[in-house]
C-alpha cells in the first residue's frame, strides 16, 4: 500500500481515508474489498466491525451509542435506520453515559419518545417531514427496479433516479423523465451548470442511447470509501469526461439499515446547484448497485491540505476564503430546509480550481423551512438612491459584469472598492451593513428543527448534541465555529485525551485560545461568538448567516463575487492516465489517494 507522508491523526478524530490521503494506522481502515467472481470492480462490503462494537452494536441499546466518530443515540438506532446509524468503537456505551448523566440528562430518556409515538412520528422528528412526505419517499424508493439478472452487452436493468420528495425551484441533475423535477435538458433546471461539457457529454449519450446506465462508464480508481459505498474515479467512455461515481451495494445497506441514509443523500443531492457543493449528474441502478454520478474534486480535501501548511494551519486569509465559501454553502442549504450536521475539514473536497466542495450528506437533516424578508429592498433602493454602488447584485448575475471582476480575482477579499463615495461620506456600518451592497435580508434559518439524534464526529459535536437536548440549525454554526478554529490554530479546541474526555470539554471546558499562531482579534471574536454553548445564545442562532456574513472578521469579502476570487492554492492538474496507471510506475499520484491502485489501467464493468 502506498504511504504518504500526510498521515498523521488522532485515532479519536478517527478521520477516514480520503481523496489525498494514505491509509494509514491511525485513519479508519479502507472498508474490507468483495471482489465478485465476474467482476474486477471493487465493491465495498458491510464494514466489518471492531470486536468492541459489535458486541456494543449487538446490545439492547438503551443509552446514547457513539460509533466510527458518530455518535448515535437509541431510538435512532432502534427506531430509524436513517441518518446516523454508524457503528464502531469509539466510545463505549459506558462513556456516553457518563457524559450524559454528568450534565443532568436522564440517559433513558434521551431521544426517547413516547411508547404511543408512532413509527412515522419518530422519521417526522427525525426528518422534519411530515409522515405524507415519508410515504413519498418510501414510493420513491420502491421504483428502483430489481429484476432478473443483467446480461453482459445488454441493457443494464436500472432506472435513473425518479421522483424526488424535495424538489423545490431549481431542482434535480438529470434524471428520467417520470421525474417531477427533471428535464432530459437538465442544464436548465441547474443553471449554473448550463455551460457545463459533462452536462453535454452525457445528454450527447442519453440522446444517441435513450439512457445512462454503468455501462457508459469507465470505472478507473478507487478515490475512497465511506459508510455507505465506495466512490471511483469514472470516465464517461470516450469522452475525456470525468466524474466521481459513489457505488453502494444494495443488499449490503439493506442488511446494515443504511437504505434511508443513502436515500437521504441522494435526494439532498438531487435538489443541489450552488458553486460550493456537490453537483449530481445522475442516478441509476442496476441490480446490485445504486450509483451516484457526481462531480470529481482532484485536489483532496481540506485536511490533508491543511497539513501540508507550515505549522499545520492556514494563513488568516487563507482560511477567510475557505470559510466564507463554506458559509455560503451552508447558507444555500439552510434555505433548503437542510442541515447538514457534518462539518469538519475531511468533507470539504478541492476543486481544480482550487474552490471547495462541501461533501457527504448522508448525515443531513431534512426539515421544513420559511423564508422571511427582515429587510426589505425598499430600504436597499434607498441607500442606493443616496450612496450609488456600482455592480449592484442583480446585474452582478449576467457573465458580462462577472467577467471584469474575475480579472481582477483578489476583489472579494479586498477592502469595498464598488462605492463611488469617499470613506468620510459613507453610511456608518450599522446602516449599511458589511456588504458591498445592503442586500436584501432573507433569512431561511431552519431554527426550530428538531433532531434527536446524535450525529456528527467527537471534536465538532455541540453541546446540545451530546446532553441530548434536541438540536436545530445552530449546531452547523457550532461546528463551523470549531472548523474556523481547527483551520486557524491547526487543532480543535476542546480534544481531550480521548472521546470521553473531548465529550466533557465541549460541555463543560470554556473556549480558549493558544498563544501561537497569532490570530486576529476579529477572528477569535467570531470563533467566540459561534462556540456559546447555548444554542439560542450562538451567534446565527436567529439570522443565520447573515448574522456571520455582518462579522469583522468578513470586512471586505464580497459575497455575490467570491467564486471569482483566487483560491489560496490551486491544485496541480492532475493528468489522469498517469493516475490510473499501475501504482509501481506511476510516480507521484497528485492529491488522490493511490491505495486502490489496479493492476490494470481501469477496472472493467462489464459484469453488468
Ligand atoms: N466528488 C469527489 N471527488 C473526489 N473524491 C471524492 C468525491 N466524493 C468523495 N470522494 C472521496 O471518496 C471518499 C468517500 O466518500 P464518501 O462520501 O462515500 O464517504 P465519507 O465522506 O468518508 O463519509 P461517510 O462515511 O459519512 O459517507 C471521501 O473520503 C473522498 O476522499
Amino acid at each position: 500500500m502506498a504511504s504518504k507522508s500526510n498521515a498523521r491523526i488522532s485515532p479519536e478524530r478517527q478521520r477516514k481515508p480520503t481523496a489525498g490521503q494514505a491509509v494509514e494506522g491511525n485513519f479508519h481502515k479502507t472498508l474490507p474489498v468483495e471482489t465478485t467472481k465476474t467482476s474486477t470492480l471493487e465493491i465495498v462490503s458491510p464494514k466489518k466491525l471492531p470486536k468492541a462494537s459489535q458486541q456494543v452494536a449487538s446490545k439492547q441499546v438503551s443509552t446514547a451509542t457513539v460509533e466510527n466518530g458518530k455518535l448515535l443515540n437509541p431510538h435512532k438506532s432502534k427506531l430509524v435506520d436513517s441518518l446516523t446509524d454508524k457503528v464502531d468503537s469509539s466510545l463505549s456505551l459506558d462513556d456516553a453515559k457518563e457524559v450524559l448523566t454528568s450534565f443532568g440528562t436522564e440517559v433513558n430518556q434521551i431521544g426517547n419518545l413516547s411508547g404511543a409515538d408512532t413509527e412515522q412520528e419518530k422519521k417526522k422528528l427525525e426528518h422534519g417531514v411530515s409522515p405524507a412526505s415519508a410515504k413519498v419517499n418510501n414510493e420513491t424508493s420502491s421504483v428502483v427496479k430489481t429484476g432478473g439478472n443483467a446480461k453482459l452487452n445488454e441493457r443494464p436493468n436500472f432506472v435513473e433516479s425518479g421522483k424526488n420528495s424535495m424538489c423545490r425551484g431549481s431542482t434535480s441533475s438529470d434524471f428520467s423523465d417520470e421525474s417531477t423535477c427533471s428535464s432530459f435538458s437538465s442544464g436548465i433546471n441547474k443553471p449554473h451548470k448550463a455551460n457545463d461539457l459533462r452536462w453535454e457529454a452525457i445528454q450527447a449519450i442519453r440522446a444517441k442511447d435513450g439512457w445512462l446506465g454503468l455501462n457508459h462508464f469507465r470505472l478507473l480508481r478507487r478515490l475512497g470509501c465511506g459508510d455507505i459505498g465506495s466512490v471511483y474515479l469514472s470516465e464517461l467512455s470516450g469522452t475525456k469526461c470525468y466524474f466521481a461515481m459513489k457505488v453502494m451495494d444494495k443488499a449490503s445497506l439493506a442488511s446494515r439499515k443504511k437504505l434511508l441514509r443513502a436515500q437521504t443523500e441522494r435526494e439532498i443531492l438531487q435538489c443541489l446547484d450552488h458553486p460550493f457543493l456537490p453537483t449530481l449528474y445522475s442516478h441509476f441502478e442496476t441490480d446490485k448497485f445504486s450509483c451516484l454520478v457526481m462531480e470529481f474534486c482532484p485536489g483532496g480535501d481540506l485536511h490533508t491540505l491543511r497539513q501540508r501548511q507550515a505549522g499545520k494551519h492556514f494563513s488568516e486569509q487563507a482560511v477567510k476564503f475557505y470559510v466564507a465559501e463554506i458559509l455560503l454553502a451552508l447558507e444555500y442549504l439552510h434555505m433548503l430546509g437542510i442541515v447538514y450536521r457534518d462539518l469538519k475539514p475531511e468533507n470539504v473536497l478541492v476543486r481544480e480550481d482550487g474552490h471547495i466542495m462541501l461533501s457527504d450528506f448522508d448525515l443531513s437533516l431534512r426539515c421544513a423551512v420559511s423564508p422571511t424578508l427582515v429587510k426589505s429592498t425598499t430600504l436597499e433602493s434607498e441607500v442606493l438612491r443616496k450612496n450609488p454602488v456600482y455592480c449592484v447584485q442583480p446585474a452582478c448575475i449576467e457573465p458580462s459584469c462577472i467577467q471584469p471582476s474575475c480579472v481582477a480575482p483578489t476583489t472579494c477579499f479586498s477592502p469595498r472598492i464598488f462605492s463611488s463615495k469617499s470613506k468620510k461620506d459613507r453610511k456608518p456600518k450599522n446602516e449599511m451593513g458589511n456588504q458591498v451592497t445592503p442586500l436584501p435580508e432573507l433569512i431561511a434559518e431552519p431554527t426550530n428543527a428538531r433532531s434527536m439524534s446524535f450525529v456528527g464526529t467527537h471534536e465538532y459535536l455541540a453541546p446540545e448534541i451530546i446532553k441530548g437536548e434536541g438540536h436545530g440549525s445552530a449546531v452547523d454554526w457550532w461546528t463551523f465555529g470549531i472548523f474556523l478554529y481547527e483551520l486557524l490554530f491547526g487543532k480543535t479546541p476542546f480534544k481531550g485525551s480521548g472521546n470521553r474526555a473531548t465529550l466533557f470539554n465541549v460541555v463543560g471546558q470554556p473556549l480558549r485560545f493558544p498563544e501561537a499562531p497569532v490570530v486576529s482579534f476579529s477572528a477569535r471574536d467570531l470563533i467566540r461568538g459561534l462556540l456559546v454553548k447555548e444554542p439560542q445564545h450562538r451567534l446565527a442562532y436567529k439570522r443565520g448567516a447573515t448574522e456571520i456574513k455582518q462579522h469583522p472578521f468578513f470586512e471586505g469579502v464580497n459575497w455575490a463575487l467570491i467564486r471569482c476570487a483566487s483560491p489560496p492554492e490551486i491544485p496541480k492538474p492532475v493528468d489522469i492516465e498517469q493516475l490510473c496507471a499501475p501504482a509501481t510506475s506511476a510516480g507521484s499520484k497528485g492529491a488522490v489517494d493511490t491505495s486502490a491502485a489496479n493492476d490494470n489501467n481501469y477496472l472493467e464493468f462489464d459484469f453488468f
